[in-house]
């Protein structure tokens, strides 16, 4: 039995069952509920179509916050203005089955995680059985693809870099939660940036929870977007939470760029196939994005560049986990906010390291790793710019003062 038709049995998750009600059940007990909303057991809201179609004053065009291929997201202001939210008004495709509707999928993983760097949950309703009604964290600032491309103030370096570790932490936090979650559809517009400027990854409807011998066996299709779609990931075998890395390299490359991850005044269109070569030549000027220049330190122009090349290569055995490429930024990350930081005594690094929160590991990535995944030059130990802050780490990436040569 695969996994989901297991979740499905599990009364834990009454979202799952609920679903599955037909509408005359579902209205029924929607209106027991009645007069207030309620929370269920998981802590989610049940809400009622009537008070979502007011919220949103009718689903209008000017609450419409945008639209994707699975439906409307429309603002939604409830309690008299104290709760600002985002709906999702899903339209189930005739084919739709309760495995692969993309709206149940969402709420399934989303109700059983929850993580500050998430688009979370907070409820639906359900009494719209072909049109579900998902609502989620209202985030008040758009996508990072609006605000790299859309947006004629881009972004500079400092919270660039901080969104890239941002989002490799929510990465990190699926694919360690147990079971695992792998999202399949990580990319710019699936960032989303909250009141405080926090990037948040949302849209889980083509997201797979399980162990991944579990989610292969249900054989469920690959599935993505065009341009951030892991190239190996061909048939349900072949995924892995490699794939998510894959994607987050490609998102990485568009961050450093600021160009699309499929443009065509570009030639490659595809962003990697553009800036492997690049990257290899050592040709920063020309990867990073124009409107704002490269980084000033060339550390972390070398950093950042061969972390993404690390992650899109082609073999997925090679590709770093996500835990290894958030370790990578945040050495990037300390090291972009603060370029006094490897001048520091040891002791002061290591107090330097705890304020920060950064781990012994992460510190151990750039000074002393002996492997070179993707071909990237040795450190030479001499170099005092990249040389040893602790202990080492068993695989990584080594980034050197040189050009970095074959990947
Ligand atoms: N929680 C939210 N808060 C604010 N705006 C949101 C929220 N979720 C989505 N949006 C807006 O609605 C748009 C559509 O979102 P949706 O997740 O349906 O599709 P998408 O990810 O853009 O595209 P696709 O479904 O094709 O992957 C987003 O691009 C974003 O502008």
């Amino acid at each position: 039995m695969g996994y989901f038709s297991l979740c499905r049995r599990e009364s834990a998750l009454a979202i799952c069952h609920s679903c599955k009600r037909n509408k005359t059940q579902t209205k029924k007990k929607t209106e027991e509920e009645k007069p207030n909303s309620r929370e269920n057991s998981s802590g989610l809201r049940l809400f009622s179509y009537e008070e979502l179609e007011s919220a949103t004053n009718g689903f209008s065009s000017e609450n419409l916050l945008g639209k994707g291929s699975h439906g409307s997201v429309y603002k939604a202001v409830l309690d008299d203005g104290k709760l600002v939210l985002a709906v999702k008004k899903i339209t189930a495709t005739p084919l739709s089955s309760d495995e692969d509707n993309p709206g149940e999928n969402e709420i399934e993983i989303l109700s059983r995680i929850r993580n500050p760097g998430l688009v979370n949950l907070l409820g639906f309703c359900l009494e719209l059985n072909e049109r579900k009604l998902i609502v989620v964290e209202f985030m008040a600032n758009r996508t990072l693809y609006d605000n790299l491309h859309c947006n004629s103030r881009s972004p500079g370096w400092g919270k660039r870099i901080r969104f890239a570790l941002q989002i490799a932490k929510a990465v990190e936090s699926l694919h360690s939660s147990n079971p695992p979650v792998i999202h399949r559809d990580i990319k710019s517009s699936n960032v989303l940036f909250d009141a405080n400027w926090n990037a948040r990854l949302g849209d889980f409807g083509l997201a797979l929870r399980g162990h991944v011998e579990d989610v292969r066996r249900l054989s469920t299709p690959p599935a993505g977007t065009m341009g951030y779609l892991d190239p190996g990931y061909l048939t349900p075998q072949n995924l892995s939470t490699k794939s998510d890395v894959f994607s987050f390299g490609i998102l990485l490359l568009e961050i450093i760029s600021g160009r699309n991850a499929i443009d065509m005044n570009y030639r490659p269109s595809s962003i990697d196939e553009w800036a492997i070569p690049l990257i290899k030549q050592g040709e920063f000027d020309r990867l990073y994005d124009p409107r704002i220049g490269m980084p000033k330190d060339s550390c972390v122009r070398r950093q950042l560049a061969a972390l993404a090349a690390w992650c899109v290569q082609s073999s997925a055995e090679r590709r770093p986990s996500m835990l290894e490429v958030v370790n990578c930024l945040r050495m990037v990350s300390n090291r972009a906010c603060s370029p006094i930081w490897s001048n520091l005594p040891d002791w002061m690094k290591k107090s330097a390291m705890l304020d920060k929160e950064i781990d012994a590991s992460s510190a151990d990535f750039f000074g002393s790793i002996e492997e070179v995944p993707i071909g990237l030059k040795h450190l030479s130990s001499s170099s005092s710019r990249n040389r040893r802050v602790s202990n080492v780490q068993s695989s990584g990436v080594v980034f050197s003062e040189e050009p970095i040569g074959k990947i």
